[in-house]
C-alpha cells in the first residue's frame, strides 16, 4: 500500500437502516438477521446486535477510562507561531497574563499545528490559490477549484517523519493536512475528499488486491471519482434505492440500469463535469435473486476527452446555495457495461458463471472496515465544522471588542464586548468552540485506535463493542458539532450587525459551507437515531443482565441507574453549580432519566400497535432525540474535562479551559432544564435561577480573555480572511478598503443611460459666495 495511504475519511454514503425488523427496545439478542445485511456494509452492522457477544460484554466499573493527553510531551516551539501584529485589540490582549501561543498548544497537538501552517504558507504564496475579488461564475469556480485540486496534489506536505511513522499517525497527519485545506479552501477540501480520499479508502476496505492498480492510478494523480450513492428519489433509506447491476454469465459483466429518473444517481460530487470514474453503489442481481446494495467501479469518461462513455447520461445539478466550486452532478445508465471485477469483492463476489458468493470469516475485521467506511467523512466533517466554528466566532468577538456603541455618558462609549446581553449570545459558541476543538482531535485518535485495532491479526479485547460505541459517539457527535457550528454563524453574523452581512466578512461562506454538513454524510435527523438505538440496547442490558457494553466508559455510569435516579439535587449557592462535576452529574441524571421515558413510550407504542417501525419513530420526539443530543453534550464534556485535568497544563491556562467548559456545560444544560424538573431531579431547589446566574457569572469572567482566548483558537488572517477579524484589529481601515476598492465602486454604471431622467428641474446647490 502506498505510504501516504490516507484510511481516514470515507464518503460511503449514508447506508442507513430505516427497516421495522430493525428496532432492538426489548430484546437484543434474539433477533440476528442473516449475513447478507453485514456484507452490505450498512449502519445496520451497528444498528444490529448481529456481534453481540454475551460472554463478551464489559462488566465496567463506573469509573471511566482514563484519557490520555497524548500529546503535552510533544515539544512546544512557539517561534513556529507569528507574533500577532499591534494594534487596537491590544487593550484586550493586555488584560490577561497567560501566554496564547501556549494556550494554542492545549488546542493544537504542536506537530499538526506545524503541518497546518506549512500549507497555509504554502498556498498563500501560491498565484492559483489568490482570492478573487469579485463573485465568479459558478462555471468560473468550478474550473478554479478544479486547477487547485490538481495543484494542492503536487504538493508533498507529509513532514518526512511521516513515512517511518504508524498508519495511524499518517493518518492523523493526512487529516491535519485536510483540516488545513477545509479551513482555507473549502470547495477543493470537498472535491478532494470524494474524488481521491474516500474513494481510495473505500477501495482499500471494500475492495481486494485486483483493485490495487486503480488506487495506484490515484495517487498517480491519473483518476479523480466520485461517489454515487444518493439518488433522486432516495438519500437516508439506501435499501430502497433501484439503480441495478445485472451479472451477464455469458460475457462476465454487469449490466448497470437506472429504471427511471427517480432513481437516477444525482448530488454527486465531482460527477457534474471532472470525475472519469464512479464508485456506485447499486442492488446486484445474479440469476433473477436481489443480493442488495454493493460497491463497483465504474469509469465514466474518457480520460484525454473527458467525454462519457456511450450508454450514460451525465451532467451537472446547476447552481447550489454554496460550495459552487463543487461540480455536483447527476448520471443514468442504460444497460452500461462494466466487467466483472469491478465489483468490490471483500466481502462477497460473484463467480464467472454467475454464484453469489459470501466470505464471512473475519467479523471484527468487517465491522472495523464498515466502522472506517461510514466514519470517517463524518469525522471529516467534525474537523471542518469545528474550524469553522472556529473562524465565526473569532470574527464576531474580535469585532465586538473594537466596535463600540453608546456609553454610560456622553463621549464615553463602550465596546459591544462590555454588554451582557451580547457576552450571552457569543460566548456560549466561543466556550463550543474550545470544548469541540479538544473534544473531536481526541476522539478522532480513538476512532483511529480502534481501527487499528481492527486491522491487526491479533484477537483484541472488547473490539466489537469499542466499534460500535464509536461509531454511537460519532452518530451523536457529527449531527451536535454541525448544528452548533450552524447556529453560532448565524449568531456571530447577526452579532456583526449590518457589516456582518458584506461577503468580505466571509461569514456567509461560512454559513453556506457548513450548511450542508447537517444533511450529507448520513442526515443528522436520521443519524441521531443510530445513538440512540445503541444506548437503548445497553439500557436493555443493564436492566436485564447489569452489565453495558461500554468499553469507552461513554455510558457505565448506566450501570448504577437505580442510584442515579432516585438521587436529588442539594444546591444552595450558584458556585455549587459552577462545577464541572455538578455538570456531569446532570448529564448522568438526564441521559438514565431520557432512556427511561424513552424505553417506556417505545414499549408503549410497540404494545398498542405490534409494530416496530412505529414504535421506534413515535419516541423520537422529546425522547430518543433529546437523548442522542443529551449524550453527545455529555461525550464532548468528558473528553474535555479528561483532557483540561491534564496536571502539565499550567494554572493560568487551566483557569480560562475551565471557565469555557462550564460555560458550555451550563449553556448546554439550560436548554434541558425542563427535563430536570419534569423527573423531579432537583427537588424544588432553585436550579433554574443557580444555572442562570452562573452563565452570567461567567460571561462576565469570560469577558477579559475572550480576545485573546480567539488568538489561540483562531488561523491566520490568509486563513480567516475576513475584514471583520483582522488579528491587526484595523476594523475601519478595512471597512474603508472595501467599501472604496470593491470594483466598480465609485464608477458610473454602464448602464447609466436607461435609468437617466429627462427634463429635471435643475436642484444642484450653488455658492452664494
Ligand atoms: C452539498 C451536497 C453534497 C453531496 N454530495 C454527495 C455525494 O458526493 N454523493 C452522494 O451520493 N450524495 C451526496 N449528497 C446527498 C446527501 O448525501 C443526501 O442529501 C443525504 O443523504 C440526505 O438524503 P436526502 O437528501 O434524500 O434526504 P431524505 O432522506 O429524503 O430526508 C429529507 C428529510 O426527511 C427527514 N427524514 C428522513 N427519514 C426520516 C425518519 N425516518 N424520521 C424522521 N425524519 C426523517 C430527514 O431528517 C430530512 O430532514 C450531497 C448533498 C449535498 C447537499
Amino acid at each position: 500500500m502506498n505510504p501516504d495511504d490516507p484510511r481516514f475519511v470515507n464518503w460511503a454514503q449514508n447506508l442507513l437502516d430505516q427497516d421495522d425488523e430493525n428496532l432492538e427496545f426489548e430484546e437484543s439478542d434474539d433477533d440476528f438477521r442473516d449475513e447478507k445485511d453485514v456484507k452490505e456494509f450498512s449502519e445496520e452492522s451497528f444498528d444490529e446486535d448481529y456481534f453481540q457477544n454475551e460472554g463478551s460484554s464489559s462488566e465496567n466499573s463506573e469509573d471511566e477510562p482514563e484519557k490520555v493527553a497524548f500529546f503535552q510531551d510533544l515539544p512546544m516551539d512557539t517561534s513556529i507561531i507569528d507574533d500577532l501584529p499591534s494594534g487596537p485589540l491590544d487593550a484586550y490582549r493586555k488584560r490577561v497574563n497567560f501566554d496564547w501561543k501556549e494556550l494554542k498548544f492545549v488546542f493544537e497537538r504542536p506537530d499538526l499545528l506545524k503541518i497546518k501552517i506549512n500549507v497555509w504558507n504554502t498556498l498563500e504564496k501560491d498565484p492559483l490559490f489568490q482570492r478573487s475579488e469579485e463573485e465568479l461564475p459558478s462555471e468560473e469556480q468550478k474550473r478554479i477549484a478544479a486547477l487547485q485540486l490538481e495543484q494542492f496534489r503536487k504538493y508533498k506536505f507529509m513532514p518526512t517523519n511521516g513515512q517511518k511513522a504508524t498508519v495511524k499517525e499518517r493518518a492523523r497527519y493526512l487529516m491535519a493536512i485536510n483540516e488545513a485545506l477545509a479551513a482555507s479552501y473549502p470547495d477543493v477540501s470537498v472535491k478532494q475528499a470524494i474524488g481521491i480520499l474516500l474513494f481510495q479508502n473505500t477501495l482499500s476496505t471494500l475492495g481486494t488486491e485486483r483493485h490495487k492498480h486503480i488506487i495506484e492510478a490515484i495517487w498517480n494523480r491519473q483518476i479523480l471519482s466520485a461517489l454515487a450513492l444518493t439518488e433522486v428519489a432516495h438519500g437516508s433509506d439506501a435499501r430502497n434505492m433501484r439503480t441495478t447491476a445485472t451479472y451477464d454469465k455469458e460475457t462476465e459483466e454487469f449490466v448497470i440500469n437506472t429504471p427511471d429518473f427517480k432513481a437516477a444517481k444525482c448530488w454527486v460530487g465531482n460527477l457534474g463535469k471532472t470525475c472519469t470514474m464512479v464508485l456506485l453503489f447499486a442492488q446486484l442481481y445474479t440469476n433473477g435473486q436481489c443480493h442488495g446494495l454493493h460497491a463497483f467501479v465504474v469509469p465514466i469518461r474518457d480520460p484525454k476527452t473527458l467525454l462519457p462513455y456511450p450508454g450514460i447520461i451525465v451532467g451537472d445539478i446547476g447552481e447550489k446555495i454554496g460550495l459552487n466550486g463543487i461540480d455536483n452532478g447527476f448520471i443514468m445508465f442504460q444497460g452500461y457495461r462494466i466487467p466483472r471485477e469491478n465489483l468490490l469483492n471483500r466481502t462477497a463476489d460473484v463467480t464467472p458463471d454467475g454464484e453469489y458468493e459470501s466470505s464471512f470469516s473475519e467479523p471484527g475485521k468487517i465491522l472495523g472496515a464498515a466502522l472506517e467506511n461510514l466514519s470517517a467523512g463524518r469525522v471529516g466533517i467534525m474537523q471542518e465544522c469545528a474550524n469553522n466554528l472556529i473562524s465565526a466566532v473569532t470574527i464576531a468577538v474580535r469585532y465586538a471588542a473594537l466596535r463600540t456603541q453608546f456609553g454610560p455618558s456622553t463621549g464615553k462609549e463602550l465596546p459591544i464586548l462590555e454588554y451582557q446581553l451580547h457576552q450571552w449570545r457569543l460566548f456560549p459558541y466561543l466556550s463550543a468552540a474550545g470544548v469541540i476543538k479538544i473534544f473531536v482531535a481526541d476522539v478522532a485518535m480513538d476512532y483511529l485506535n480502534a481501527v487499528e485495532m481492527s486491522n491487526t491479526d491479533t484477537a483484541i479485547d472488547n473490539l466489537r463493542e469499542t466499534i460500535s460505541e464509536i461509531h454511537a459517539i460519532i452518530s451523536a457527535s457529527k449531527p451536535l458539532i454541525s448544528w452548533t457550528c450552524r447556529d453560532a454563524i448565524q449568531e456571530c453574523r447577526e452579532a456583526c450587525g449590518g457589516h456582518g452581512y458584506l461577503k468580505a466578512t466571509r461569514l456567509g461562506e461560512l454559513r453556506n459551507t457548513v450548511d450542508p454538513c447537517v444533511s450529507y454524510e448520513g442526515d443528522n435527523n436520521v443519524l441521531v437515531q443510530q445513538t440512540s438505538n445503541w444506548l437503548l440496547r445497553q439500557w436493555v442490558s443493564v436492566l436485564k443482565t447489569g452489565t453495558v457494553q461500554s468499553p469507552l466508559g461513554t455510558c457505565s455510569f448506566l450501570i448504577k441507574h437505580g442510584e442515579i435516579l432516585s438521587s436529588k439535587l442539594q444546591l444552595t449557592k450558584v458556585e455549587d453549580v459552577k462545577n464541572l462535576d455538578f455538570i456531569m452529574d446532570c448529564y448522568r441524571w438526564l441521559i438514565t432519566y431520557l432512556l427511561q421515558i424513552t424505553h417506556e413510550k417505545r414499549t408503549r407504542v410497540f404494545e398498542a400497535t405490534q409494530c416496530k417501525f412505529t414504535a421506534r419513530n413515535n419516541s423520537q420526539v422529546y425522547a430518543a432525540a433529546v437523548l442522542s443530543k443529551a449524550y453527545g453534550e455529555y461525550v464532548a464534556l468528558s473528553y474535555y474535562q479528561a483532557r483540561i485535568s491534564q496536571p502539565k497544563i499550567k494554572k493560568d491556562l487551566k483557569f480560562v479551559l475551565v471557565n469555557i467548559g462550564l460555560l458550555y456545560g451550563l449553556s448546554t444544560l439550560d436548554k434541558h432544564l425542563v427535563y430536570l424538573y419534569q423527573g423531579r431531579y432537583d427537588n424544588n431547589q432553585p436550579l433554574a435561577q443557580l444555572v442562570k446566574d452562573a452563565i452570567l457569572d461567567l460571561c462576565g469572567v469570560i469577558k477579559d480573555f475572550a480576545v485573546p482566548l480567539v488568538d489561540s483558537l483562531a488561523p491566520s488572517d490568509f486563513v480567516l480572511n475576513s475584514i471583520l477579524g483582522r488579528a491587526d484589529g484595523k476594523l475601519y481601515e478595512s471597512i474603508q478598503a472595501e467599501f472604496f476598492n470593491n470594483p466598480n465602486a465609485m464608477s458610473r454604471p454602464k448602464w447609466w443611460r436607461e435609468i437617466k431622467v429627462d427634463n429635471v428641474p435643475n436642484l444642484k446647490i450653488t455658492s452664494k459666495l
